[in-house]
């Protein structure tokens, strides 16, 4: 398998006005095979669109990237204080698909200018009509109707704006897509049209690779080779989709499949419990292991030392109780405590949790 991206050890922070740094993204490192879709999944704020960000070489102020390498195909990317970002990667070798992308293009404009004015961007000489010629085969190849490079986006449904949207950012042939919560507003006939299109996308070669960035685990489930699960800037478990739904090894990991409604038999029977407490503050995260204050598994040293990384980069879980129980899955009823250490209630113990307003159960 041939390897399209390698980003190792990021560290990124976003500095506050009164000079503080908030961690969004602690040592990760991630891997995307050719014609590979990785996940990204957490809770809201736990990194995943830093990292998105970050992989993308989309970071302004105030976010820096303080370490870290990027390898696309065999080209590298150093981070560090002194680092030049080449501005012809953006769109070209990795293309960002940002979250709410199809609420932010100009209404005023065609999609055919849309269109245009991307091409234009990386190439000053593009002819508009040689542009739109191109655009017009990748529409008609992806079994778009040739109307919308007409239309006004305002024109089309939401569905189709995201398909459009995610055309118009694919279409210099980036080799790695990052999409990021690009199905969290759409109703589930036009999640499941996007989701097959991106696949369409891969077997076409349009791009060779996509990071999937979102909160919802079943979603990720259908569209992703593996997961990676994001918890307070760091990621805490790595493995194939199927296996991390019916093993997670990772008391967070199987803390968000319980929160969720996954379509898999072991969890269809279970009551949506939610996640007890919130994720740390990353002014100032706990000590040891980020999760051990909601931690149902939670030992001594996970309130004191750093999780060991249990496992190879293809299938690992950066957690003191999977060190010690190797190849064993967390029970999920025991992945969570539904007290602090106050005694403070956090859940309606046993009752069921209301479901948000997108069906998950995961606030955002
Ligand atoms: N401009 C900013 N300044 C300071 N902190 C920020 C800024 N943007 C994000 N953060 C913080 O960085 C952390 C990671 O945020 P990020 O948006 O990457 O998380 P996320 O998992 O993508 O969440 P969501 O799904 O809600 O976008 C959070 O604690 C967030 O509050």
């Amino acid at each position: 398998m041939t390897r399209l991206l390698d980003a190792r050890n990021l560290r990124a922070a976003y500095r506050t006005q009164d000079g503080r740094l908030v961690r969004a993204v602690d040592d990760v490192s991630v891997h995307v095979d050719e014609g590979e879709v990785l996940g990204v999944a957490g809770e809201s704020g736990c990194g995943k669109s830093t990292l998105g960000a970050i992989l993308s070489l989309n970071v302004r102020s105030p976010l820096q990237v303080e370490s870290g390498t990027l390898d696309i195909e065999g080209k590298r990317q150093d981070f560090g204080a002194s680092a030049k970002i080449p501005r012809t990667w953006r769109g070209s070798v990795v293309s960002l698909l940002p979250q709410g992308a199809m609420n932010s293009i100009s209404p005023t404009m065609r999609v055919r200018d849309l269109c245009f004015d991307v091409v234009r961007a990386h190439d000053r000489r593009a002819r508009r009509s040689d542009a739109l010629d191109r655009v017009r085969d990748r529409i008609a190849d992806l079994g778009l109707p040739p109307r919308v490079l007409d239309a006004y986006p305002h024109q089309l449904s939401g569905g189709m704006k995201q398909r459009v949207v995610t055309v118009i950012s694919t279409l210099l042939n980036p080799r790695l897509l990052i999409a990021d919560e690009p199905t969290s507003a759409l109703d589930v006939s036009s999640q499941r049209a996007l989701i097959e299109m991106l696949k369409e996308m891969l077997e076409q070669k349009i791009m060779a690779g996509v990071i999937f960035v979102t909160h919802d685990l079943p979603v990720l489930r259908t569209v992703s080779d593996r997961i990676a699960v994001m918890y307070a800037g760091k990621i805490v478990e790595v493995a194939d989709a199927g296996d991390l739904v019916d093993r997670p090894r990772h008391p967070y990991s199987a803390a968000l499949l319980s929160s969720v409604l996954v379509p898999e038999p072991r969890y269809r029977t279970m009551r949506v419990k939610g996640i007890p407490g919130a994720p740390p503050n990353l002014l100032d995260p706990p000590p040891g292991c980020r999760f051990h204050p909601r931690c149902g598994l939670a030992m001594p040293q996970c309130h004191t030392d750093e999780p060991p990384t249990d496992g190879t980069e293809l299938r690992y879980s950066a957690c003191h109780w999977s060190a010690q129980h190797p190849g064993e899955s967390v029970p999920v009823e025991a992945a969570t405590r539904d007290e602090l250490d106050g005694g403070e209630p956090l859940d309606r113990a046993g009752e069921p949790v209301a479901l948000a307003g997108d069906g998950t159960g995961v606030g955002r």
